[in-house]
């Protein structure tokens, strides 16, 4: 199974259901499996045999998931880590650094050290779902998850395309420093930075495998951002 280290660009079919791999691998690099959203994560992961390599998820509730309860859900991405198809795992920043879910701070960052020595890259992510903050806001966050991650991921809420373009400008500075991010802002307003971020260095993109299931608010269809990233590269 491939490892992922981000250096060139991912574009990750987000799903509940993994059985839905095999749709998506003609225009994907990855599998972003959402367990939050799933059910029985943890026995589809075990049956899991597809070509691609997941990334697993386990969104908390606090940071716009499902997942409620803070010691659990990192629990079961531990577990999900014992599964050689498992590339990287995706942690909030606000569990990696306390600031948010200071309660399971130490598992959080016991779990960062065990993905890495399985091989396993860590993505510290971090969302606003209201709106876009500065570009030197965004700056300084990007700089904080790139430092507590391998990536560090940004996804935000543009209303208007000045919130787009801070957040393509926000990409540039972080790119330009040497972090590796991955950035796109969420919305309509905000649609064509997921296209346009990657030429910018961002890292990961993603689409829903089905165009029903979208998980984020402004996603292309799979086959649309595929097409996008590679027309503009
Ligand atoms: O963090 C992200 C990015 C995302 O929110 C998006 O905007 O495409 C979609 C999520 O599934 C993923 O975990």
């Amino acid at each position: 199974m491939t490892s992922l280290d981000f250096d060139s660009f991912v574009l990750a079919a987000a799903t509940d259901d993994l059985s839905a791999e095999p749709a998506a691998r003609d225009h994907a690099d990855a599998v972003e499996f959402r367990l939050d959203l799933a059910t029985d994560s943890l026995t589809q992961i075990d049956a899991y045999s597809g070509d691609l390599p997941l990334i697993v998820t386990n969104r908390a509730a606090w940071e716009g998931g499902e997942a409620d309860d803070e010691a659990s859900r990192l629990d079961t991405l531990n577990s999900a880590l014992d599964h050689e198809a498992v590339a990287a795992v995706d942690l909030e920043l606000g569990a990696l650094d306390g600031s948010v879910s200071e309660a399971a701070t130490d598992q959080a960052r016991e779990l960062r050290t065990t993905a890495r020595e399985a091989g396993v890259s860590v993505i510290a992510s971090v969302h606003d779902f209201e709106s876009t903050p500065s570009v030197d806001g965004m700056i300084d966050l990007l700089a904080h998850a790139s430092n507590e991650g391998d990536v560090g991921k940004l996804a935000v809420t543009a209303t208007d395309r000045s919130d787009a373009l801070a957040v393509l400008s926000a990409t540039h500075s972080a790119v330009e420093a040497g972090q590796t991010v991955a950035t796109m802002a969420m919305g309509t307003a905000g649609q064509h930075t997921r296209a346009v971020a990657p030429v910018y260095g961002s890292a990961i993109g993603y689409a829903p495998v089905d165009p029903e299931g979208a998980t984020a608010p402004g996603q292309y269809d799979l086959e649309t951002l595929r097409e996008l990233v590679d027309r503009l590269q």
